[in-house]
């Protein structure tokens, strides 16, 4: 309780009543407010100061103490930052009445606030929290008021009185939050009694943090909590390397290197034995010698099954292949193209699939084929492409969809339709999902999935959900590129499978307008590129230079490009890691001060790792769905404003996404990063006319073949590679050997086998080939 003075003596606290609150997010539950200072322990000797931190809205004019230690602002000077808080109940008999009969109890007048202290005496509020019959007692005082009062303060003591305690384990009070919400008042009972339990139920609360406290509570190193967090939070960990599952033998031996142990080692059947209790209460799962997390093992068997069930519903307008020929013919002519051979077959069997995927390295047709699809398939139903000849009660037929922002907007400038990213078609609201699901599925008729090796198995079966029975799906992508950054290697495994009817394009239209960036991305995929292929030409040039002189090289390059009259912004720096000489940090520094370097007319925010200064190319580094914006979108910083000049009274910068304008406060900094170089893996799904790529043995762990051809197939009209030509050659040559446990395609094939097997034999009967449904 507040009134515990001993317990304040221990901290550094600030006492005080609230003015008013500057800001507060209802999403996050952060705070900056203005206090009236009452009593500290602190050396300050001002009557006012601004708290900040992660806790619900305070309420005018009551008291509280704050927990925290003071920071200086380089804009707004001194704040106190709050690492937790608690209301401060007054112990005298005013101050009591004055805090009963607040805002805070809602039906609670001050006549009978008296009658509560007066009947309970100076420790009302303990009374009242250890017992809910205490306020039955108090003359006139109606059951549901009663209930109502003891309700509120439990509500905010409980919250408050969890996040100071846990504050003892260095536990925030954003962590403290999501801890209150899943286990309300029991958060104590729960952390006393087994703090591993933390480790399954809130997502991102450490293994350590569990482990520190139940060092502290005594509980034994090979304790079974002890050991099946292990085994989660080893779960949890493989997914950052793309992992689905892992096999037992590879779960248990990391589940000892974590459960360092000094008195009992751990065997591995102690793990296993530990697995098998995890599996029986559903906390993993346990299959073919596999261990998943339930998460991923219901998204891969969620996404299987609806692949099935797609697959095995038939198409619902079959279309002669006499006939189809005809229409495709006829759109030839429209085009004024002849398609390939590859392409013709792609367009046809898209027609008559239910589910079907095109694959294909840059500039052979894939956009080509998808507009061919759309345009047969038009015909064919005697329907229009064109957006606007639907009204709003009749639902446009095609949906084009693409992961990122970014990739979406590109499909729809290369098909002039109307495109959207998965998660906006799927309405995620960041919080409970996604809207469209099997109960509320998409509507339309065929779904063009762009960019699919993007897309990892969690988002694969959200999607797939929400397919309906009735729905031709098209995935289109390129096998060569980086897996997605989530879990699973879905497009990989669809094809893998053999069960999902494919085309892959290899013939390329765009070298045939010269293009040795093309030329060279095709090398490598097929791993026909040496040194030969390196000479420069009109679009590709090779620089050689050391990593020492890296960063002058690649300045030197952007500014005779932008000396040449090449807006900066169509010139993107592309490398595979963050940190080191050569590494993406110190790569935007160098950039920003050539680019858009300091002055005084324009303004600056400073952050502990960067200058943000108007002007700047920044990288949206989170999917932002309420402000429209995802995870790779990049954008312009248009405007800083300080706290004094907009009504919210905060600082606030302002990000130009492609004429969408999104205002960042400083707590969402930490979500956007300079965008003058980026990482490769972010640049997945986007294309930009010039793209630098440096290429040093600095690199070399991260030089392999995927991610290469992925930079490398970024750029669209012009590429230069600067580095170490025997590190890109060495790069190229080097497979991806971090196999992904995945067990997507042993399960399509178990499934699908059937399938095949009956339409095959009925088939046979009908004379017709097997080719007819590839
Ligand atoms: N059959 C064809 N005949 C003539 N030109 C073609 C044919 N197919 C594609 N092209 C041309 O080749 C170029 C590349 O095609 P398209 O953009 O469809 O390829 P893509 O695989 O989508 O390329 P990327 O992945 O690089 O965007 C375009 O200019 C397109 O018009």
């Amino acid at each position: 309780m507040a009134t515990d003075k001993q317990s304040h003596q221990e901290h550094g606290y600030i006492r005080g009543e609230l003015l008013y609150t500057i800001f507060h997010n209802e999403q996050e539950n952060f705070s900056i407010a203005k206090i009236k200072i009452h009593g500290t322990n602190e050396d300050y000797q001002e009557k006012e100061i601004v708290v900040k931190g992660y806790f619900s809205d305070l309420q005018e004019e009551a008291s509280y103490y704050f927990y925290g230690q003071f920071e200086r602002h380089s804009k707004f000077g001194l704040q106190y930052k709050v690492t937790s808080y608690q209301t401060f109940i007054p112990d005298t008999k005013d101050g009591l009445i004055a805090y009963l009969s607040s805002d805070l109890f809602r039906g609670i007048g001050k006549k009978t606030a008296e009658k509560i202290v007066g009947s309970l005496g100076e420790n009302a509020i303990s009374k009242i929290l250890n017992d809910s019959d205490a306020l039955a007692n108090v003359p006139g005082l109606k059951k549901d008021k009663a209930d109502l009062l003891a309700k509120t303060l439990k509500e905010n003591q409980g919250f408050e009185h969890i996040a100071v305690y846990l504050s003892k384990y260095g536990i925030g009070l954003k962590m403290a939050q999501k801890i209150y919400k899943q286990y309300k008042d029991e958060a104590i009972n729960v952390l006393q009694e087994d703090p591993y339990q933390y480790v399954f139920d809130i997502e991102g609360f450490g293994f350590q943090t569990a482990d520190q406290i139940a060092r502290g509570n005594g509980l034994s190193w090979t304790h079974p909590s002890r050991i099946g967090a292990g085994c989660v939070y080893v779960l949890q960990k493989n997914i950052q390397d793309g992992h689905v599952y892992l096999p037992i033998d590879d779960c248990t031996g990391q589940v000892i290197d974590l459960l360092v142990n000094p008195e009992q080692p751990l065997t591995h059947q102690m793990v296993t034995d530990r697995l098998e209790e995890l599996n029986q209460e559903k906390e993993v799962i346990m299959q073919d010698g596999n261990v998943y997390l339930p998460s991923l093992y219901y998204a891969e068997d969620g996404f299987a099954s609806n692949v099935k069930r797609l697959i095995t519903k038939p198409v619902e307008h079959d279309t002669p292949l006499a006939e189809l020929m005809k229409i495709i013919g006829d759109i030839e002519e429209q085009e004024v193209l002849s398609y390939g051979k590859e392409q013709f077959e792609a367009i046809q069997q898209a027609l008559s699939a239910k589910l079907m995927i095109v694959t294909g390295g840059p500039g052979t047709g894939k956009t080509t084929v998808i507009k061919g699809i759309l345009n047969a398939y038009a015909d064919i139903h005697g329907i229009s492409t064109d957006p606007d000849a639907y009204d709003d009660a009749t639902d446009y037929p095609f949906i084009l969809t693409a992961p990122t922002g970014r990739a979406a907007k590109r499909l729809t400038e290369s098909t002039g339709l109307p495109a959207v990213t998965i998660h906006r078609l799927l309405g995620w609201d960041g919080q409970n999902g996604f809207e469209k699901n099997e109960h509320e599925p998409l509507a339309g008729k065929y779904l063009i999935v762009d960019e699919f090796s993007m897309v990892d198995i969690w988002l694969a079966n959200s999607l797939f959900k929400a397919i309906p029975d009735d729905m031709q799906v098209l995935l289109v992508g390129d096998e060569d590129q980086l897996p997605s950054v989530g879990p699973g290697q879905v497009l990989a495994d669809l094809l893998g499978s053999g069960q999902i009817p494919y085309v892959s394009l290899h013939d390329v239209y765009r070298q045939k307008e010269g293009s040795k960036i093309i030329e060279l991305a095709h090398l490598i995929k097929q791993d026909m590129c040496d040194q030969s292929a390196l000479q420069n030409d009109q679009d590709f040039s090779f620089i050689a230079c050391s990593t020492q002189q890296l960063i002058d090289v690649v300045t030197a390059v952007f500014s005779r490009a932008a000396a040449k009259g090449i807006d900066p912004k169509d010139i993107q720096v592309l490398a595979p890691i963050y940190r080191s000489q050569a590494g993406i940090t110190m790569m935007n520094q160098y950039l920003q001060t050539l680019v858009n370097p300091s002055s005084l007319s324009k303004r600056e925010v400073k952050t502990k790792d960067a200058v943000f200064r108007v002007g700047d190319k920044v990288l949206q580094l989170v999917n932002q769905p309420e402000d429209g914006i995802y995870n790779g979108d990049i954008g312009e910083v248009a405007a800083i404003f300080e706290e004094d000049e907009n009504v919210d009274h905060i600082e606030q910068l302002v990000v130009d996404f492609d004429g969408k304008e999104v205002v960042y406060e400083r707590k969402d900094y930490v979500n956007m990063m300079h965008a003058y170089c980026i990482s490769i893996h972010k640049s997945q799904g986007s294309e930009f006319p010039i793209v630098i790529m440096p290429v040093v043995s600095a690199y070399h762990r991260m030089l392999k073949k995927n991610l290469l051809y992925t930079a490398i197939t970024r750029s669209k009209k012009s590429l230069i590679i600067c580095g170490d030509q025997n590190a890109f050659l060495r790069g190229i040559q080097t497979f991806d050997s971090n196999r992904r446990y995945s067990s997507l395609k042993k399960q399509l094939r178990e499934r699908l086998h059937d399938h095949h097997e009956k339409k095959l034999s009925a088939a046979e009967e009908d004379e017709i080939t097997p080719y007819d449904f590839m």
